[in-house]
């Protein structure tokens, strides 16, 4: 039987129609109006449309949406300068910086400067701890996007076997983390892992979050398998012609979809959930700061 296809798309559309909801309770109830601010340093082509869909998604959903666009130089001074007014600004309730940052600057200082109330990335060292230990935290949202789509799949996580392939801190990671906290049987595999096919093959559900275009192919995959394709790779693509690209993920799509019982697309899985998660965490963020009953199934 082919493999149900996850649709990240349409599972982002009713995450924002619940955080729209909630804004609006937000409003008619208390007079608050949840704020985002996200903050760019220089000009990637592709960070540039990731915060103006931040933005307009933002207000799509009701909230005030601010942006910070700074040029590639900046010093660290001044963007220090810019988070500190943000973090003091009563009407926001989430900061985000978007990465990657231009080099000269320092990606940890620059995140452990977001008051950690504020860290709608779930980034903060203070964050990290908490969910590392099991408390009520900011939670990172691509790995929120995939932990939702996973229990709406399944149900119970609880005794599952996963593996998560890659150790970064915005996605594997936390990642694991998640999965733990639901109980599953947890491995993160990374490009040292020895016999990566044998531990992937044992995986009830693969998460793979490496960076490396169709990197695991469907005879590593379990029948019946969960796949979770977090990989964005642009690709050059003669074959639709001169110049065109595609975008591709970190598992070969057909090879595994032949295998796996369900699988993300790419696109349309989970990157349209990461956007979705952020909203979500930052009228998560507001009612923390308001002393207000959060909104039930948008946190983990
Ligand atoms: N501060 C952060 N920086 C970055 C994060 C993050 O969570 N916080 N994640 C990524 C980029 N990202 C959001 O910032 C992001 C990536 C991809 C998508 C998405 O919807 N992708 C589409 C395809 C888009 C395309 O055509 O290129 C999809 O997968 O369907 C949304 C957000 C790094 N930086």
């Amino acid at each position: 039987m082919p493999a149900k296809i996850i649709d990240g798309k349409a599972f982002a559309a009713t995450v924002r129609a619940q955080v729209a909801e909630h804004v609006t309770k937000l409003k008619d109830a208390h007079g608050i109006t949840p704020g985002l601010a996200v903050v760019l340093v220089g000009e990637d082509p592709a960070s540039q449309v990731y915060v103006r869909s931040k933005g307009k998604q933002t207000v799509e959903v009701g909230m005030k949406s601010v942006e910070h666009k700074l040029d590639a130089e900046t010093s660290e001074a001044d963007l220090l300068k810019v988070i500190d007014d943000l973090n003091n600004d009563p009407e926001i309730h989430g900061i985000l910086v978007q990465l990657p940052l231009p080099k000269h600057l320092d990606e940890d200082l620059v995140i452990n400067s977001i008051a950690p109330e504020k860290d709608v990335d779930g980034f903060h060292i203070s964050n990290v701890g908490l969910l590392g230990t099991g408390q009520k935290s900011m939670v990172p949202c691509t790995p929120l996007g995939c932990l939702m789509m996973l229990r709406d799949h399944h149900g119970s996580l609880s005794g599952l076997d996963a593996v998560v392939i890659g150790r970064s801190n915005i996605v594997g990671k936390p990642m694991a983390q998640l999965l733990l906290g639901d109980s599953c049987t947890v491995t993160i595999a990374h490009s040292r892992t020895k016999d990566l096919a044998d531990v992937v093959r044992r995986a009830d559900i693969v998460v793979a979050a490496v960076g490396r275009p169709e990197m695991v192919p469907g005879d590593w995959i379990k029948p019946g398998a969960t796949v979770i394709d977090v990989g964005i790779n642009r690709l050059d693509a003669p074959e639709k012609g001169d110049g065109k690209t595609k975008l591709v993920g970190d598992v070969h799509y057909e090879s595994c979809a032949a295998v796996a019982g369900a699988i993300t697309p790419v696109p349309g899985g989970v990157g349209p959930m990461t956007i979705a998660c952020l909203l979500a965490n930052t009228v998560t963020a507001c009612c923390r700061a308001n002393g207000l009953p959060e909104p039930e199934g948008l946190t983990a």
